[in-house]
């Protein structure tokens, strides 16, 4: 992708692919202006899924858009994208809890959101593991607005990969089903 950001506009609808300097590595989707889908590929939490994550979206300034939202884990999120600089600015605000059994999180959590709400509310939210890093951006792709094929399966070994040389997606943003 070769447009330069300027608007909220030019930001809702884009997908991503990044990875942190700290190695973790994430996919991102801004599925419309109040909803955020991800996947994570590399981390504490690497194999987590998540669909339909209510969000607050805003164009900063010009091509610059922050992201935060609090997940069902109690884990708050806030990510500043800079896309024309191919990066970005993330931290997570993990409760104790997840810190000492990511497992718990590493799922499809659309279909645990009970198991998550019980889990946080037996287990320890303080002291939070605060993580604030910056990541490059290793893909952007125009998926379009509350496209499901962005985000439709667990992540596999080589998703990325297939993602960014071309593999994953058809020329309409739809999912390549092997
Ligand atoms: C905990 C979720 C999460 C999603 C994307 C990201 O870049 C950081 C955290």
């Amino acid at each position: 992708m070769t447009k330069t950001f300027k608007t909220l506009a030019d930001f809702v609808g884009t997908h991503f692919v990044y990875t942190y300097d700290n190695g973790w590595e994430y996919e991102w989707y801004a599925k419309n202006d109040h909803t955020v889908d991800y996947r994570i590929h590399g981390g504490m939490v690497a194999g987590r899924w998540v669909k339909d994550q209510e969000a607050d979206i805003v164009m900063l300034t010009e091509g610059v858009y922050k992201i935060t939202w609090t997940e069902p884990t109690g884990t708050d999120v806030a990510l500043d994208f800079m896309p024309n600089e191919q990066k970005l600015h993330g931290t997570i605000f993990f409760p104790k809890w997840v810190e000492e059994h990511p497992e718990i999180t590493v799922t499809f959590q659309n279909e645990h959101i009970d198991e998550m709400e019980a889990a946080r509310e037996k287990y320890e939210t303080y002291p939070k593991l605060v993580v604030p890093e910056f990541a490059k951006i290793t893909y952007m792709g125009d998926a379009g607005i509350d496209n499901e094929d962005v985000i439709a399966e667990a992540p596999y070994a080589g998703m990325p990969a297939d993602i960014r040389e071309g593999r994953y997606f058809d020329a309409d943003y739809r999912r390549i089903v092997r």
